[in-house]
């Protein structure tokens, strides 16, 4: 493509060099440039990309989008010089890679907790009406079928676009994504237009980037407040930032709640371990999925489908067959009676609402034994809250490493234990081993007692010292279940 294509997409202050290039890639990480590429310079939070311009053109690069004009200006170069490169990338790489977000209908799940669900059961009501389907998620990427590895909630704007500019070439008429406060505020989604906005809570999470909790919530609305007129923001009214949260959208509003009347409107009226019997807009369905959250997560699926046009008794009937999402409040039954929960409640608020969807389900019938850990290297606050949390609602608490990163899982554990006071202790074990962790707990566990075991056991690893290990907690609950 040529590079006076690509520029156009943004206000240039000043231009050294030929427009009319052929630009084969782009790229914000100068060790990715290759021949023909363009280098876009942003000033990161560890280091400024403008460092890294002549390290680009040594690879190839042959057009630079920088703030700053580097002190040697090369022939065979041409310099684009912008006020503001980190906005200015999203949309570069959208122009670059076809305007994709013309070609497909794109819709943003924001919020604390939830994203993952929603997006990726919309992703397979979708592929079940007959559509080719494109999911951004913190699981996984698929182009339809295909799974992409992902690394990010929202990848970088780079990537971000390549993948959806692939969605639609091949032919999906629709992509679902997680839209993380990361990406809201490093403007990753510059460029794009979305035709449907969710918004599923806002807790206290992220204060290690956002610093407040007001930051955050901004970061969050302004997605809602960029939506175009053409897209619908969704809201949760049972949040209580739910209208704050699209009061400046110029997007067509809706609501769904489990308490309020409104378009979506949604009521519990049966539950148990193996699903629920959902009302929703005065219909009955029954679902797989446990837990309050979950119900209204699937209000959120049901309201965002019937906003894409589809009929409501088919999405009724799709809603009534869709299986939770792996590591979301999966339920698994041991031979001895008791049922192992693993749910991937990272924040102090995903774990209080767990628990209260256990303690619904069980109503005093068996005991409750919680594995909770906390990551790494991010928000340190959140430490003992999660450790109260747990020991609020729970018979005995396990408190054991997840994901540690770069820290000694004893210092976590520490962190989380400084939260309790002298009774607290009493419930409390704690084993730094997770998996000796999980295998005690299910030891302890006697019939009709709930083993949940939460924090974000990331996904199918543990990260110890930088090193990342194998780790599936479902996995070792299937192998201490098969030892029994
Ligand atoms: C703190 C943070 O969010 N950082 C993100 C940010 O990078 P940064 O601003 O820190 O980049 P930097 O390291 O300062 O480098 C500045 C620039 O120099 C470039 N560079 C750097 C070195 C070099 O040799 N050459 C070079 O060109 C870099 O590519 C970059 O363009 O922009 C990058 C591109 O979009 C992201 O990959 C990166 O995510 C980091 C790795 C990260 O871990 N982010 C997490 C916190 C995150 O984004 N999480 C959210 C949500 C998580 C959740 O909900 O749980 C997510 O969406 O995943
Ligand atoms: N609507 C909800 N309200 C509160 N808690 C929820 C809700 N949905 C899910 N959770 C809790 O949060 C956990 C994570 O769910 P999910 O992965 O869907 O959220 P997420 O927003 O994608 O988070 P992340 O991107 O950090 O994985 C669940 O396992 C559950 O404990």
């Amino acid at each position: 493509m040529k590079l006076e294509e690509i520029i156009k997409a943004v206000t240039v202050n000043e231009l050294i060099g030929s427009a009319d290039r052929d630009i084969t890639g782009i790229q914000i990480d100068s060790r990715l440039v290759g021949p023909g590429h363009l280098f876009v310079a942003i000033k990161g939070t560890q280091t400024d990309g403008h460092a890294y311009i002549q390290k680009a053109i040594e690879n190839g690069a042959c057009g630079i989008v920088c703030e700053q004009l580097p002190e040697e200006i090369r022939p065979e170069v041409t310099y684009i010089r912008l006020a503001d490169t980190e906005g200015a990338v999203g949309k570069l790489a959208t122009a670059f890679y076809g305007d994709p977000t013309s070609k497909l209908d794109l819709i943003g799940v924001t919020g604390t907790n939830g994203k993952t669900t929603i997006a990726t059961l919309l992703y397979k009501m979708f592929r079940q009406f007959g559509y080719k389907v494109g999911l951004l998620s913190t699981v996984c990427n698929y182009i339809d079928d295909e799974a992409i590895p992902a690394d990010h909630t929202t990848p970088d704007p780079i990537t971000l676009n390549r993948l959806l500019g692939r969605m639609a070439d091949e032919g999906c008429k629709y992509a679902f994504m997680e839209v993380s406060s990361h990406a809201i505020a490093q403007r990753r989604i510059a460029g794009l237009r979305f035709a449907g906005g969710i918004f599923t809570n806002i807790t206290r999470d992220h204060l290690d980037y956002h610093k407040t909790f007001e930051n955050y919530l901004k970061a969050k609305k302004a997605f809602f407040d960029n939506l175009p007129k053409s897209a619908f923001a969704l809201t949760n009214l049972d949040d209580k930032n739910g209208k704050v949260m699209v009061q400046n959208t110029k997007a067509r509003i809706a609501a769904y709640s489990l308490r309020t009347l409104c378009d979506f409107k949604g009521k519990v009226l049966e539950d148990g371990f193996d699903g629920m019997l959902l009302d929703i807009n005065n219909r009955e369905v029954n679902v797989r999925f446990i837990g309050r959250f979950n119900a209204s997560n699937l209000l959120a699926v049901y309201g965002a489908a019937c906003l894409l046009g589809k009929p409501s008794e088919e999405v009724l009937i799709a809603l009534s067959t869709l299986c939770p999402v792996a590591g979301r409040f999966d339920a698994l039954r041991s031979r001895r009676g008791y049922t192992a929960i693993v749910d991937y409640a990272h924040t102090p608020d995903a774990l209080v609402n767990v628990l209260n969807a256990i303690h619904e389900v069980l109503r005093g019938q068996g005991r409750v034994i919680t594995v909770v850990g906390a990551g790494g290297n991010r928000d340190k606050g959140k430490r003992p809250l999660m450790a109260q949390e747990a020991v609020k609602q729970s018979d005995k608490v396990i408190i054991t490493s997840d994901n540690p990163r770069f820290e000694d899982p004893q210092d976590i554990i520490n962190d989380m234990l400084a939260g309790l006071d002298k009774d607290d202790m009493k419930k409390v074990l704690s084993i730094v081993d997770r998996k000796e962790a999980i295998r005690t707990a299910c030891m302890l566990a006697q019939p009709q007692d709930v083993v949940l075991i939460a924090g974000k056991g990331h996904e199918n690893y543990q990260e110890i010292k930088g090193v990342k290990h194998h780790f599936d907690d479902k996995e070792i609950v299937n192998g201490i279940f098969a030892d029994e």
